[in-house]
């Protein structure tokens, strides 16, 4: 397929091209949302219970969190962000070598969506994806341009694969499962999904990113210093302030599930600006995909005695996920008991 990516032709563009302009109900609308003065900030250097507490409670309440203190240095971060923008503002003729919309594509770069071709409304960003761990597997397959993207980016990976095992842990703990509960077959990958959102022409008539919950266990993203995610909080978007150094965790549709319902999954999306470019770097950690789902009781031993969901396998979920057009809402109905 053609590369159409938005990267490689929005710089000589003036106004938005009629096929990323959303219809009058769809649109963002004023983007100077009110941010949420609210958000649940977690501090990983802090007494331990404390913190167990406040996940489980932003979980419920909110479906996500924000982690300072993580332990990752702010070097590495602005290195990452560095790399990728530098790979998104590579000439169309280099980009083009990695262009693929195919799913099963060990590294991909597409626009918009998957679903480019068949779509009423663009959105505006690309996306680069491609697996971690086990790195000497995967690393052959990533970018060799920029010169130093494999090496900040496999540093980036393995410092998130260990943020991701403790925060895995305090979402096991703060359910009452044993550490280490989340691990083993249910984070089984850990996909880096980057998205670019070059400044957009009209933000109030594009979307970045489509209203979505994740559909895995839980996503770690940096969204760096420029704002753009937005969380549907009581029927109102509203935006994630980007906090300096900080990731966004978001609670993804099987750890809902397992949770019975304790911790909840938040639909987000993302919007544009006209200045400045946003680069938001997102780690998904999924299951395996023969990985047995349900919903799980205290220790995480049995199932729980009173279930909201029937038990299934991680595929089945995503092929349930792709019929109900990624409505979040419609594939807990058919799952529900
Ligand atoms: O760009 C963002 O802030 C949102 C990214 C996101 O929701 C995703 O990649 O699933
Ligand atoms: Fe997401």
């Amino acid at each position: 397929m053609e590369n159409k990516l938005v990267s490689s032709w929005c710089k000589n563009v003036q106004t938005l091209p009629e096929s990323y302009i959303f219809p009058p109900d769809e649109r963002p609308g004023e983007i100077a949302v009110p941010l949420s003065g609210s958000s649940p900030i977690i501090d990983f250097n802090t007494d331990h219970a404390l913190i167990l507490q406040q996940v489980n409670k932003a979980g419920q309440d909110f479906g996500y969190f924000q982690v300072i203190n993580h332990g990752i240095s702010e070097t590495l971060l602005e290195e990452t962000v560095s790399v990728f923008k530098e790979f998104f503002n590579m000439p169309a003729e280099e980009q083009a070598n990695y262009y693929s919309v195919d799913p099963n594509s060990k590294c991909r770069l597409y626009t918009s969506t998957y679903n480019y071709s068949n779509e009423d409304t663009h959105y505006w960003r690309d996306n680069l994806t491609h697996n971690c761990h086990p790195l000497e597997d995967n690393l052959p397959f990533w970018p060799e341009k920029p010169a130093n993207y494999r090496e900040v980016v496999s540093a980036y990976s393995v410092e998130t694969k260990k943020l991701i095992t403790k925060i895995s842990d305090v979402i096991s703990e703060g359910l009452g499962f044993e550490k280490g509960y989340l691990g083993g077959e249910l984070s089984k990958v850990q996909l880096l999904s980057v998205n670019y959102y070059p400044p957009c022409p009209d933000p109030n008539l594009a979307l970045g990113m489509h209203s979505h919950c994740d559909p895995n266990l839980f996503t770690v993203l940096y969204q760096g210093n420029v704002y753009g995610l937005q969380i549907l909080k009581d029927g109102k978007w509203t935006g994630v302030e980007p906090l300096p150094n900080a990731f966004v965790v978001f609670i993804g549709c099987q750890l809902q599930i397992i949770s019975n319902d304790k911790l909840k999954s938040v639909t987000h999306r993302a919007v544009t600006n006209p200045k400045e470019a946003r680069v938001s770097v997102g780690t998904f950690v999924i299951p395996s995909s023969d990985c047995h789902i349900e919903p799980v009781s205290d220790l995480g031993k049995t199932s729980t005695k009173n279930p909201l969901y029937k038990a299934y396998q991680y595929k089945e979920f995503l092929h349930t996920y792709a019929t109900k057009h990624g409505d979040f809402e419609a594939v807990l109905q058919f799952y529900k008991l």
